[in-house]
């Protein structure tokens, strides 16, 4: 087997993959930047999107339920509070419905799921299905693209800002706390995994799961790209611009 990596190369390997994998570069999430989508496609980015983030306690529930220790699981429920919220706060769920709101949703449409497209689906239950069946190192690894989301939020924000009249502070509020908590998740799992990867079998494991987690969150904008900008190729029950859960086209909402 080949030698192990030093801590250093396997932070480096980790950060290229980002470099070259994100979906900061995939062709839909330029273009949301670049304000060169419809309102309709923005809609169709913030339904989807949800899906992801009503899953995202779930998975780290999975998660938090292996960890062996107090220490560890009161960091990592943390994850869960930011997103389900408490008495006192709202959590990021609620903050993304506030979204939807925003982009002219019908809330009770996006938070049944119906509508969202198959690729959505299949990419996100993938996720969850990975950090239950993988080892708890590659489902903790599997987090690490939330190194480099606090770039994409900062460009996503501000080109979306400039560019749609429909967008306002307020509908992006969900982005005001991700940075800072994305930057505190990201350093924890990525100490985690350079001070729990004992041998380069291990170590590639850790690199293959932040592969894994770009490409579902590459495949999520794919299916948004085939389905709403080309070839525009809706799949059955997906989601039609203008049709149920258009706030304000209730009348032609199914039955
Ligand atoms: O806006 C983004 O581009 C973006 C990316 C990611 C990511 O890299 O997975 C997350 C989020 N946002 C996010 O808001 C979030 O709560 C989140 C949780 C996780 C995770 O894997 O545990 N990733 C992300």
């Amino acid at each position: 087997m080949s030698e192990m990596m030093s801590r250093e190369a396997l932070e480096a390997a980790l950060r290229a993959i980002g470099e070259e994998r994100y979906h900061s570069r995939h062709p839909f999430q330029i273009l949301l930047q670049e304000g060169r989508l419809t309102r309709e496609q923005v809609q169709a980015w913030a339904l989807n999107r949800y899906y992801y983030q009503s899953m995202i306690p779930v998975k780290d529930s999975f998660i938090l339920a292996r960890l062996g220790t107090v220490e560890l699981r009161r960091e990592w429920r943390e994850r869960i509070i930011d997103h389900d919220g408490s008495e006192s706060e709202r959590g990021g769920i609620e903050k993304w419905i506030a979204l939807t709101d925003g982009v002219g949703l019908d809330r009770d449409y996006v938070m049944s799921g119906r509508g969202i497209l198959p690729g959505t689906r299949f990419a996100v239950d993938a996720y969850v299905h990975f950090v239950r069946e993988r080892s708890l190192l590659e489902a903790i690894a599997s987090s690490l693209t939330e190194l480099f989301s606090p770039s994409v939020i900062g460009v996503r924000n501000k080109g979306m800002l400039a560019h749609y009249d429909f967008i306002s502070k307020e509908t992006l509020a969900y982005f005001d706390k991700r940075p800072v908590q994305a930057k505190r998740d990201s350093d924890f799992a990525l100490t985690y995994c350079l001070d729990h990867a004992r041998n380069r079998q291990e170590q590639e494991a850790v690199i293959d799961a932040l592969k894994f987690k770009c490409q579902v969150l590459w495949t999520q904008l794919d299916a948004l790209y085939h389905a709403y900008v080309e070839p525009g190729h809706l799949p059955f029950d997906a989601w039609r611009p203008g049709e149920a859960g258009t706030a304000g086209e209730s009348e032609s909402r199914a039955a």
